[in-house]
This record gives structure tokens, sequence and C-alpha cells, in this order.
């Protein structure tokens, strides 16, 4: 065992190495900023927007299977079909509603499902126009046959 590996001070070493003071501090992996968002209820609201009002029906909504979008701007909710003629009949129904209203939701259609998501991109954030139009997707969705995620179409072979 030397100088260096044993705890004991050496005084020739000690001497000759220049206090450094103490260890830099590792900047984390990442920036604290960017870690991974928490689940959050915290939606949102755009300008102007009965605040109380919204969050009473931004959790009715999350009651009925909506979910808040990653930024917390809007809702989304995937509604499920029996067919693809069925998924698309939905999403003209709620481009009939949409074009109606002034207020479109950005749709993914896929073989036995529809992806919507609402928000409002003026004034930006989550309005009372994305729960009304939200509400008339619901009531759209039982009207036209929505069934459970697991009685959907899906694509590859049937077992
Ligand atoms: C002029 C027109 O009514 C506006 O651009 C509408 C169109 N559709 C819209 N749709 C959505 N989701 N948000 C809006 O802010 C919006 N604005």
């Amino acid at each position: 065992m030397n100088c260096l590996t044993s705890m004991r001070l050496c005084a020739r070493h000690v001497s000759k190495r220049p206090f450094t003071g103490l260890p830099k501090m590792q900047a984390p992996a990442f920036p604290l900023r960017q870690f991974p968002r928490m689940s959050s209820t915290a939606f949102h609201f755009a300008e102007g927007e009965d605040a109380q009002q919204l969050t009473r029906d931004a959790n009715a909504l999350l009651q009925q299977g909506w979910a808040q979008d990653g930024e917390g701007m809007g809702v989304t909710k995937t509604f499920h079909f029996k067919s693809y003629f069925k998924a698309v009949a939905f999403v003209n129904m709620i481009a009939a509603e949409s074009a109606s209203k002034k207020h479109h939701p950005t749709m993914t259609v896929r073989i036995g499902s529809v992806d919507v998501h609402w928000t409002t991109h003026r004034p930006r954030g989550f309005t009372q126009k994305d729960v009304t139009m939200a509400q008339h997707c619901d009531r759209g969705a039982d009207l036209m046959g929505a069934v459970d995620p697991s009685q959907g179409l899906k694509c590859g072979p049937t077992v």
C-alpha cells in the first residue's frame, strides 16, 4: 500500500497537489425541465373562458373516456366500430357538425376506429367549443353503433 491508496495523508503528495476545491457537480442526464411529464390534470384554458364551468365540463368528459392531450390544450378519444364504413360514416357525421359550427378536429381513421382530438387554435387552448363538439361526438357514436374496443374491427387475420 502506498501513500495514495492508503487513507493516511502523505505530506509529500498533499503539499504538491494544488487545492482544486470541491468536485464539480455533475449536470443531470437531462435538464430537469425535460423530466418526463407526470400525468397532469391541469388544462390550459384559452383566454376568456369560464374556468369553473370548463373545469366541470372537462372532468365530465374525462369520465366519458376522453383524455387530456399531452399539452393540456385539448382532449382526445378513440371510437371503435365494427366496420370501416361505419368508422368513415362517423367521421362524416363529425365533419358535418364541424362545418356548421366552424370548429374542426384532427381525426385519424383506421379500419375499425377513429381517433378524435379537439383543441382550439385561436385563442389557443381548451374551450367550451371543444367540450360541445366532444359531447356531440359521444352522442353521435352512440347513435352510429360505436362498440367496445374489444369488439372493433381489427386489421389482420381473424382467428
Ligand atoms: C375562421 C374559422 O372559423 C376559424 O379559423 C376556425 C376554423 N376551425 C377551427 N377549429 C379549431 N379546432 N380551432 C379553431 O380555432 C378553429 N378556427
